[in-house]
């Protein structure tokens, strides 16, 4: 049995849950549920806060888990990352009081405020920066003003917590985050570990494609492949008027509008996009 951990709460825990019922495995149904056994899939998902499921995975004690890649490094725990997700996207900043030009070097004897000690040890340490490292759970944005602490390092999102506490980040982000799959450091690789990873890549290409259908005149056939060529190639199947196809491709997400309004442009008729909802490719 594969025993995966999973995030109980927080910024990940929700995305998380709806990828892994996207790829077919067993919800739970509770949210105070710590365990969730899909025996169909032969796994058993362990519901953990995400900040711990680093050191389970690292440990050994569970094969594969999905936390953020700054908590996975923060853990100092020993694992790699197997796959990228693409959800929980952040980066992980310096920030400090609006009002003058900062740089990671005036940070040398100053009191730093984080819930994140060892990836900034690590960081002010790459930079030869002395300072005092406070550990704080949460709410981090106000210690400043509070009094315990001259800069801090944080998790930035759309970075409204900064503004809202007048605090402007600096120096290149600590790290570019987002959530990952993880398994312990140099372990072997199972039929059941690829298996998930596999169903999550699969939903993970899914949402960055598209499907688009669309009816095309044979005289245009050509320029509309050429705007959808697909991944191999598009499936073109005759129509029932002989002058017209039908045209099926895959298109990525991001680009899908403009490829319709090209599409219609060059004669294309009955453009229809829909969801991919999960794919091998
Ligand atoms: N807006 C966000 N706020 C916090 N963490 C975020 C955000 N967006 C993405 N993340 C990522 O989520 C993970 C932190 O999740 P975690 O559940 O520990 O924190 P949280 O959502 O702030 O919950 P809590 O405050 O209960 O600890 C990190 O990997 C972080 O990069
Ligand atoms: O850039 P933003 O979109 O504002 O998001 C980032 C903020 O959100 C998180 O805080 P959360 O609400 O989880 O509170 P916490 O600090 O108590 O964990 C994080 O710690 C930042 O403070
Ligand atoms: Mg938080």
């Amino acid at each position: 049995m594969l025993r995966v951990a999973v995030p109980n709460k927080g910024a990940l825990s929700v995305a998380s849950a709806e990828m892994l019922s996207e790829a077919g495995y067993r919800k739970r149904h509770d949210g105070k549920d710590l365990t969730v056994l899909d025996p169909v899939n032969e796994v058993e998902f362990f519901f953990l806060r995400p900040k711990d499921i680093a050191i389970y995975v690292g440990s050994g004690e569970l094969d594969l888990g999905i936390t953020g890649r700054d908590l996975a490094l923060d853990s100092g725990a020993p694992v790699d990352e197997v796959l990228a997700l693409g959800f929980g996207a952040s980066t992980f900043r310096y920030a400090a009081p609006a009002g003058r030009e900062w740089k990671p070097a005036d940070l040398h004897g100053k009191r730093l405020a984080t819930s994140y000690p060892r990836l900034v040890r690590d960081d002010l340490a790459r930079h030869g920066v002395e300072a005092e490292v406070i550990r704080l759970d949460g709410a981090v944005e106000i210690s400043i003003q509070l009094g315990v602490a001259d800069a801090i390092a944080d998790v930035v999102e759309s970075g409204r917590s900064l503004r809202q506490h007048n605090l402007v980040a600096f120096g290149e982000p600590i790290c570019a985050s987002e959530a990952v799959l993880l398994q312990r450091a140099g372990s072997e690789g199972s039929k059941a570990k690829s298996q998930l990873a596999a169903r999550l890549q699969g939903v993970v290409f899914a949402q960055h494609y598209m499907m688009l259908d669309y009816d095309c005149p044979r005289e245009i056939l050509e320029r509309a492949i050429s705007i959808t060529p697909g991944l191999e190639s598009p499936t073109v199947a005759p129509l029932a008027d002989e002058k017209w196809v039908a045209v099926r491709a895959m298109v990525p997400r991001k680009e899908v509008n403009r490829i319709m309004d090209e599409l219609a442009e060059t004669g294309a008729k009955a453009v229809l996009a829909s969801d991919i909802r999960s794919c091998r490719l």
